[in-house]
């Protein structure tokens, strides 16, 4: 007996009812799967590749009309597929016998729970990344036919698509279809294979602005849409961009060479927001139950033959600016495919537009621009006219204006109809575009707690070490403002103990990449992140909890797109802002501009005024103290030993012999006229006079007090009142008595922060 492909709903239901079964009609290709298994390359229990699991088409039915759409799609029983980590992104498929090959039994499997930790889940197509392979393989699984699924479907047609799709999947429990009712997207006019993939991500209401902005865009308007941060701008342009490609494929199919052009290209600010774009596009076009579009990601920092051979294929092309510059313009063809799309869209629009980074982006744009048309093109002439679609949270013109300036208000973030002038300057549209604005008076996400922490400039090292002992169990973004200090504050956050990952733009592109995948890690809850403003537009990193501004942001729409890393969608989050006495009075005017037009100035303040526990500042002061002593003699030690392995290559070079305090002497008498003549020499003075001795004292000195437990109140003993985690004590306790030496890490919630409304 087969078992097919089952979903388990979260293991609460599996284990306390046995659920419904429901069996798809056997194809007669049954046997195949059954040789294999019988070879043994499907052994009961066995966990195999999803490319080697038994795959068969789906047979068809009598009539087509019955098929409703899905034809071509391929299924396959006997798996149970394992979900792990925290949101389930690890996926196992087990080999599950039917009973009369020696496999479990119906019973069995009823009464089985599940692998610990694990979670059953659907899946029948599968997909990946362009460029491997898989997706290839994919698109083979599905329709080439898409012209009968087309049409819209009514409220009735979708009901039984999102039916028929369900039972593809063995979607049999009834709290799921009652769940997976994707009829609020119907007004917005998306084809049922669409509704279908968004049915599988489980997005069951369009967010605003995607009501407002989707119909628009599939009516051919140019849109600008401004949303605030984590409001689904993204699906915003690219669920009609995939609609464009899934309904129009014949009409976009190139000339009469067979060439194919693509339907969209889409600028991004960064690497890592192109990158997540183009995965949440093909997140999205995996579970399409049609041929899906072939997405190209063009960034620096990653080879770019690859990217060339990507890109002739593209159906979908997202890029920075300075790679597809580099691309469109020196490799033969690729500003003539490009020149065909029908989507043109600029996302975080105002920073790609802003003066200082606008020179590519008006390269590209003028040369898509240029009509190349010739003889052999004639489609082009009567193709549409591209669409120009528009994105940000923000729209602002003086990027770089300083916050701190005592000059009047650095609230540079333009009013709608400013932001509309501005864009309608830098770009050329076709038709005059509709301006949307879904969050006309508030600028901030909902649920985003806002705080403002005043210490002294020196002491941002120490309240940043607090915070984060504060915070244990948090997913934690820490923004500066330079490369210098995400370096140094990374190493000192080592020192003590802590696990920090880093990203700034002078990291390789695989380690930003790398760091920004392990900062999000859905198996562990707690992992900092220590970034430049690289990571302050668009990163979507779920649940990040808590952002320290630990410099403040130099411009309001960087204050507001930083803090917009967390609070997304329907979560809350906290961003707490460092600030030097001097910089206080600023900041508090800009927050408060920021807010002016909300409409929540009844309630309590938006920035609330904090301060941390004096007692615990003192307690911690010393660990910093030695972590920052740490960091700058061996940092000064690895810059005057590159400097040195210059000046001995420079030596060489000249024939002479090098010494280094012929050397020392030489640069310090040229450098020595200007200032700061003092300072250098200080500071090289201590790093050569601080032994290597000297640090490894200091390194046991710090290790000492790591494996000291920081009380948190007025007695030295553990207390047990002022909000201290009992239980994690108690844990504490329980550790130490097995040996374990524990008490490196501040306990639990101790709420040394006060000041929160
Ligand atoms: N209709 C929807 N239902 C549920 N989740 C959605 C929906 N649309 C988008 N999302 C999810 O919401 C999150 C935020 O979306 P997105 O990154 O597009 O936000 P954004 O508005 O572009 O934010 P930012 O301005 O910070 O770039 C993503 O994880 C996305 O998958």
């Amino acid at each position: 007996m087969a078992n097919p492909l089952t979903k388990r709903t979260p293991s609460h239901h599996a284990v306390n009812k046995p659920r419904k079964r429901r069996r798809l009609e056997q194809p007669a290709t049954k046997s195949q799967s059954h040789n294999k298994i019988a070879q043994g390359k499907l052994a009961h229990g066995k966990v195999v590749p999803i490319n080697d699991l038994a795959w068969k088409p789906v047979a068809l039915p009598d009539t087509l009309d019955d098929a409703e759409g899905f034809f071509g799609l391929e299924e396959v029983d006997d798996v149970e597929i394992m979900r792990s980590g925290r949101s389930g992104e690890e996926v196992q498929y087990r080999v599950v016998v039917p009973s009369e090959l020696g496999g479990m039994t119906e019973v069995d499997e009823m009464e089985w729970q599940g692998f610990e930790g694990g979670e059953l889940d659907e899946a029948v197509v599968k997909g990946d990344t362009l460029g491997d392979g898989k997706q290839e393989r994919k698109r083979e699984r599905k329709t080439k036919d898409s012209a009968a699924q087309s049409s819209k479907p009514d409220k009735n047609e979708i009901k039984s698509l999102s039916n028929g799709f369900s039972a593809l999947q063995d979607l049999d429990n009834e709290e799921e279809t009652s769940e997976g009712d994707v009829s609020a997207w119907l007004p917005l006019g998306l084809s049922g294979h669409t509704l279908a993939a968004l049915a599988k991500l489980k997005f069951w209401h369009p967010t605003s602005i995607q009501v407002a902005a989707i119909p628009e865009i599939l009516a051919g308007q140019d849109v600008i849409g401004k949303a605030s941060t984590g409001s689904g701008k993204t699906l915003a342009f690219g669920l009609p961009i995939i609609e464009s490609f899934v309904t129009s494929r014949a009409a976009i199919t190139g000339n009469k060479n067979g060439l194919k052009y693509p339907t969209a290209l889409i600028l991004s600010p960064t690497r890592e927001l192109a990158h997540q774009i183009g995965q949440h596009i093909i997140q999205l076009c995996t579970n399409l139950t049609t041929e899906s579009p072939r997405v190209a990601i063009l960034t620096g920092g990653l080879a770019i033959q690859k990217q060339e051979r990507l890109l002739a294929k593209a159906d979908i092309v997202i890029g920075t600016p300075g790679r597809l510059w580099e691309i469109m313009s020196t490799v033969p063809g690729s500003l003539k495919r490009l020149q065909k799309i029908k989507f043109l869209v600029t996302d975080e629009a105002d920073r790609l537009l802003s003066e200082g980074h606008f020179k590519e982006v008006e390269e590209i744009l003028d040369a898509l621009d240029k009509a190349e048309i010739n003889e052999n093109e004639t489609e082009s002439k009567t193709s549409q006219p591209r669409q120009t679609l528009v994105f940000s949270a923000t729209f602002q013109k003086e990027l770089h204006r300083k916050l701190a300036s005592r000059s009047k208000a650095a609230n540079n973030v333009l009013d709608d109809k400013a932001s509309l002038e501005y864009v309608l300057q830098k770009l050329n549209f076709r038709n005059e575009p509709k301006f949307i604005d879904v969050n006309p008076v508030r600028q901030m996400a909902t649920n985003l707690r806002e705080g403002l922490m005043e210490c002294g400039a020196m002491e941002k090292d120490l309240y940043l070490y607090a915070l984060l002992l504060q915070y244990p169990k948090s997913r934690t973004l820490v923004f500066t403002n330079s490369i210098a200090s995400t370096r140094r504050l990374t190493s000192l956050l080592q020192n003590l103990g802590l696990k920090p990952f880093v990203l700034h733009s002078e990291m390789p592109q695989k380690a930003r990449l790398r760091s920004v995948e392990r900062f999000a890690d859905p198996a562990t809850t707690s992992s900092i992140l220590i970034a430049t403003d690289v990571a302050a537009r668009g990163l979507d990193i779920p649940s990040v909890d808590l952002i320290i501004h630990y410099h403040v942001p130099r411009a309001a729409d960087t204050y507001i797109h930083r803090s917009g890393r967390t609070a997304r969608g329907e979560l809350s989050g906290t961003s707490i802002l460092l600030c030097s006495p001097e910089e206080t009075t600023p900041v508090q005017r800009l927050i408060s501009k920021i807010h002016a037009s909300s409409d929540q100035k009844s309630e309590t303040p938006p920035l609330c005024t904090l301060t941390l526990d004096r007692s615990l500042l003192h307690r911690l002061k010393p660990r910093v103290t030695l972590s920052t002593s740490i960091v700058s003699a061996t940092s000064s030690k690895a810059k005057i030993s590159s400097e040195e392995s210059w000046l001995r290559k420079a030596a060489d070079d000249l024939g002479v012999d090098y010494d280094s305090s012929d050397f020392a002497e030489l640069e310090s008498s040229a450098k020595g006229r200007g200032r700061g003549k003092g300072r250098k020499k200080a500071t090289r003075n201590e790093a050569t006079t601080t032994s290597k001795q000297q640090i490894t004292a200091w390194r046991a000195e710090l290790a000492d007090l790591l494996a000291k437990r920081v009380n948190v109140g007025v007695s030295e003993k553990y207390l047990s009142a002022g909000g201290v985690d009992v239980e994690a004590l108690l844990q504490e306790k329980e550790e130490r008595s097995s040996g374990n030496r524990g008490g490196a890490e501040f306990l639990g919630r101790v709420d040394i922060i006060r000041g929160w409304e």
